[in-house]
């Protein structure tokens, strides 16, 4: 039956199929034969009593791999070149990398056991794995390379034999697709834990812990693409106590499937880039973890707590000063982050304040009084300067948005309705009277950093040294308040 089907699907799929005598075992009682089909140049043995039956069985073994286990194969002739395709697209010993990487994941010991028989035709390499305790079923081919991965194919097709067993989640989880083996993962082999942090436009980003250095990091899986390789060129030039700290980044045919989103490139692009993703690869970016809160959790956290109090204009000037520094050196680096807000902004495991993002950043190369031609609107329109709209705009880009968070870090937005209002007065200079009477020496320097014209707002380095200077004020108040109340 079986071989009358694969003839069948060798013809309706165009293919060459041929059956070869590899030779016979044993003594005359216990004689075994082998025969060879070999389809599309591909080889499938069988073993049996007699050559019918290892004939039958070589037929049975094409078929098996051919549907992967999952498939009806007579459903398969009528999508003639699906399997051959699959097949051949499979690169040499993929079987074994997949074996391989799924011992490390078990923890368990692989061990093949190789042969060579001698028949008629000459001579046969044989092989079966031993996974843990258990032993798989032998392979036979024409080198020692072709056994062992046609022994991991029946390691592969009998663990993961299209069922949805502990082991193919598992599988799913080591970010490959059910039925198909690919290529080790560097995520899944360098790193274990994995716990999911969140997700951007472009894709996920987790925790993981690297197994060799035992540490924690937070590896960010994108399609690449323009975006994603700029963040990584910058982040690689950039160190800073204040900036969220890149250390590598490798290239995966796939994307990590832990929390089984999906992470084909469509499910990560906007549709308006989804075009031509279907081969895209996915780039990793290892980077420091930081805290899952960001400086928006922080603001909002701030906002439901009772009155504007002298603990939140403290924290929130010391958080001001932080990004003003990171932005200082960001400048300094002729760069220009252009998407400055309360979800880029980070906090390190120790607290301290770190920018993240840095996917839209652009270089700034030009003389310092210059404006540069950019690639037109980019950015968050509610803290993005009113320039960064046009073409032509410089790092001051970054300063507009500053004064938009240092006034959000010290002043209560309760409502929507209040927060509209406030905001859009805000953009235009225009801080609510009650702020500049509490807040007098932040009200001046937050409304020069919300100068329309770019060229009025101050430099990072300059805001710095004001923002020092209201600190030693409010030292100064809190010395002089503790004094009187002792
Ligand atoms: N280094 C990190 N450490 C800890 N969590 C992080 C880190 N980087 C990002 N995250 C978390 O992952 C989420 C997604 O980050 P990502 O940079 O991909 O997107 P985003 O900045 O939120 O959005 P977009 O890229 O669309 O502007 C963040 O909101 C944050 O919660």
């Amino acid at each position: 039956m079986a071989v009358a089907k694969l003839n069948e699907y060798a013809q309706k799929a165009r293919l060459d199929l041929r059956y070869e005598d590899v030779g016979c075992d044993g003594l005359d009682h216990i004689r075994t034969f082998t025969v060879r089909a070999v389809l599309d140049g591909k080889t499938y043995d069988g073993v049996g009593k007699n050559k019918k039956e290892a004939k039958l069985k070589a037929a049975e073994n094409a078929f098996s791999v051919l549907s992967e286990g999952t498939i009806d194969p007579t459903e398969k002739t009528t999508e003639a070149s699906a399997a051959p395709t699959d097949q051949t697209s499979i690169p040499q010993a993929k079987y074994t990398c997949w074996l391989n990487e799924y011992g490390q994941q078990k923890r368990s010991d692989i061990r093949a056991v190789e042969s060579t028989r001698l028949g008629p035709t000459g001579a046969t390499q044989c092989c079966r794995f031993v996974v843990g305790d258990k032993e798989y079923p032998a392979a036979t081919g024409r080198t020692k390379k072709d056994a062992k991965e046609e022994a991991a194919k029946l390691v592969y097709h009998e663990i993961c034999g299209g069922n949805t067993t502990e082991d193919a989640v598992k599988e799913q989880n080591m970010g490959k697709s059910q039925n198909e083996p690919s290529i080790p993962s560097r995520f899944t082999s360098d790193f274990d834990s994995m716990e999911y942090l969140g997700s951007g436009a472009f894709g996920h980003v987790y925790k993981a812990r690297h197994t060799l250095l035992e540490r924690y990091y937070a590896v960010k899986v994108v399609c690449r693409e323009e975006k994603s390789l700029r963040e990584v060129g910058t982040l690689s030039e950039l160190l800073h106590c204040n900036i969220v700290r890149y250390y590598t980044f490798w290239m995966e045919d796939s994307g990590y499937q832990g929390n089984s989103e999906l992470t084909e490139c469509s499910a990560v692009f906007s549709s308006s880039q989804t075009s031509n993703n279907s081969s895209a690869k996915y780039l990793y970016i290892q980077m420091e973890l930081c805290d899952t809160k960001t400086l928006k959790e922080w603001i909002e956290e701030k906002n439901t707590q009772s009155l504007q109090d002298s603990k939140r204009r403290e924290e929130g000037l010391s958080i001001a000063q932080q990004i003003v520094s990171g932005v200082e050196y960001i400048h300094s680096k002729k760069h220009i982050h252009r998407d400055l807000k309360p979800e880029n902004i980070l906090f390190g495991l120790n607290g301290e304040v770190k920018i993240g993002d840095f996917g839209l950043v652009t270089r700034d190369d030009d003389d310092d009084d210059a404006l540069m031609e950019r690639t037109g609107q980019r950015g968050t329109t509610t803290y993005m300067a009113p320039e960064q709209r046009e073409k032509n705009y410089d790092r001051k880009v970054d300063i507009f948005p500053l004064g938009l968070i240092y006034f959000e870090l010290l002043w209560k937005l309760s409502t929507v309705h209040e927060r509209g209002a406030v905001w859009d007065d805000a953009r235009s200079q225009k801080l609510p009277e009650e702020f500049s009477l509490t807040f007098p020496q932040e009200n001046q320097i937050i409304e020069s950093m919300l100068h329309e014209k770019p060229e009025d707002r101050p430099e990072a380095s300059k805001l710095k040294a004001e923002m020092e200077m209201c600190a030693q004020t409010l030292n100064k108040q809190n010395t002089h308040q503790e004094d009187e109340t002792v």
